[in-house]
């Protein structure tokens, strides 16, 4: 009974139906939303606003966590809802509609959003539409498969609309830990010491006067579309432990290694598998989003505690979880993601980050985010949180792409998220550059030995060897190095004549 879960008697009243409190979201509007990479959005509402937008024009600045599930982002913006769009999102639909121009899209680290909101940068949202598993005593609600930014958007906004969603695991309750910043600059600093403190309440702690409607829903989180470990980021994650070895073997690093974060994709969730097999334990994460590997990470013994701010699962991981959620919930955390990715936190507890790079260049400047320069994939999600601030930041890719037409090693990125400054290691299935302390020269020298695919190390090596002819701290061809960015536009491969 969804009564049960709305255990402030009161709010019993505030019921109604998807299309009534839609009415609540009217043109213009900043709308806050729940929703971290496929958890724990808000459904109905959306679903409910989509209709609207198709009969007539109805416009929305939309603000959540990261990426929806349930196809939502691409609902909305093939039904012209969205005007604008941030922090980060994963759908082909919005993202052909961004790069039409036809939604503005704010691609941003995760962890500034809401403190820009705090301080007015940006506009909080008029109205916050949060997922939850229950509303308790106080009104308080309980967040379900991520917290993101939920807390502040539920907090900043004017009205809230709350879906009680009965499809969760109402165990799910106990699991958060809502910290909420101070106001600068009096700012206290953030109590965390450890990976598994608490240092909050489990529930988000809205006025309910402001609850303005509660859409009762039924409907489960999409799955991960996350793929099985292939050969090649098999290859890569051996690479990475053999690295990680000996960085134990010379004292750098303990057998634990010390807190892991991964990104989200095929790549990173792979890597972190391949640590099922290796000699580390009591391994902790330190993370946004929990994925399947965390999972396998704790069954296999290897880990003994994750914090994050969402947990996103393929459907074989999924009912091994939240129907076992007992087993796992001592731990697990999850946190507002100001919180998972907080730059002071992230160097204080000297996070090992692992990301995705689209690409990279043989100084090692990242690419994480455009395709071909211009072209937004998802965004830069909560990597440069991590990357700037890591103990170790560490980029992941295939060495090529599009069946070889494109190489992940280029002269020159067409896009820079993670500069020079922010990255220490780079990984391919080819083997690994350790960049650490190394000048731009040497650094290319390592890159091009060890991570590029062998179909385009001597295009690599001619262009090297002509630019630093030329010269400068950082020697580059600029035409040279951009013509492989042309090449793939015009002719379909990133070398001439192929
Ligand atoms: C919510 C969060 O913030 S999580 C924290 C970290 N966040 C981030 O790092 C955000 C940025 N990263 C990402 O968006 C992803 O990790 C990506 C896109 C870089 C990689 O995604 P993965 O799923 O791991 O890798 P995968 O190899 O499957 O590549 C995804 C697609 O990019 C394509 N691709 C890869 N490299 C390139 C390239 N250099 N140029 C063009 N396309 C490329 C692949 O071909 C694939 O295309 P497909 O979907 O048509 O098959």
């Amino acid at each position: 009974m969804y009564s049960d879960r709305i255990r402030l008697s009161s709010l019993h009243s505030k019921v109604m139906s998807a299309d009534e409190a839609a009415t609540h979201v009217v043109d213009g509007m900043t709308v806050g939303m729940s929703g971290f990479t496929r958890a724990g959005e808000a459904k109905a509402v959306p679903m409910a606003l989509i209709k609207r937008a198709k009969d007539k024009p109805l416009k929305i600045s939309l603000i959540t966590g990261a990426s929806l599930g349930n196809d939502l982002d691409g609902l909305m913006a093939e039904a012209g809802l969205l005007a604008r769009r941030m922090p980060f999102q994963a759908d082909a639909a919005l993202r052909k509609a961004i790069n039409g121009g036809e939604v503005m899209f704010i691609d941003q680290h995760l962890s500034h959003t809401v403190e820009q909101m705090r301080n007015h940068q940006i506009k909080k949202p008029d109205l916050a539409i949060i997922e939850a598993v229950a509303i308790t005593e106080q009104g308080h609600i309980v967040p379900t498969t991520s917290v993101g930014n939920s807390a502040n958007l539920a907090l900043f906004a004017d009205k809230v609309i709350i879906e009680l969603n009965m499809a969760h695991n109402p165990n799910l309750e106990g699991l958060h830990d809502i910290y909420i910043p101070g106001e600068r600059p009096n700012r206290q600093p953030i109590p965390l010491m450890k990976v598994d403190d608490r240092i909050g309440v489990s529930a988000i702690p809205v006025d309910p006067a402001k609850i303005a409607a509660i859409v009762i829903t039924d409907q489960p989180d999409s799955y991960s579309t996350v793929t099985p470990p292939d050969d090649e980021t098999q290859a890569i994650a051996n690479h990475l432990i053999h690295f990680f070895k000996k960085e134990v073997d010379a004292g750098r690093l303990s057998n634990s290694l010390g807190p892991l974060q991964a990104g989200i994709g095929n790549i990173a969730n792979a890597v972190m598998c391949g640590l099922i097999d290796s000699p580390f334990e009591n391994l902790v994460m330190y993370s946004e989003v929990l994925q399947d590997s965390t999972f396998e990470l704790i069954d296999a013994g290897k880990m003994v505690f994750a914090s994050g701010c969402s947990i996103t699962l393929s459907q074989r991981c999924n009912d091994r979880v939240f129907g076992n959620l007992e087993k796992y919930k001592d731990k697990l955390v999850l946190r507002p993601q100001e919180i998972s990715n907080h730059p002071e936190l992230v160097r204080r507890i000297g996070i090992i980050g692992i990301n995705t790079a689209l690409e990279f260049d043989i100084y090692g400047n990242v690419n994480s985010t455009h395709v071909g320069g211009t072209k937004m994939m998802n965004g830069i999600g909560g990597s440069g949180d991590f990357a700037r601030n890591a103990h170790m930041a560490i980029f992941v890719t295939k060495s090529i792409a599009k069946g070889g037409a494109i190489s992940s090693v280029v002269p020159m990125v067409a896009h820079v998220d993670h500069t020079e400054h922010d990255v220490s290691i780079l990984v391919t299935e080819q083997g690994l550059a350790d960049l650490r302390g190394l000048a731009p020269r040497e650094r290319a020298r390592v890159i091009i030995d060890n991570c590029v695919h062998p179909s385009y190390r001597d295009a690599l090596n001619a262009y090297f060897e002509a630019a630093c002819k030329k010269g400068g701290q950082t020697p580059h061809l600029l035409h040279d190095a951009m013509d492989w960015h042309t090449n793939l536009e015009e002719r379909g491969h990133m070398l001439k004549g192929k």
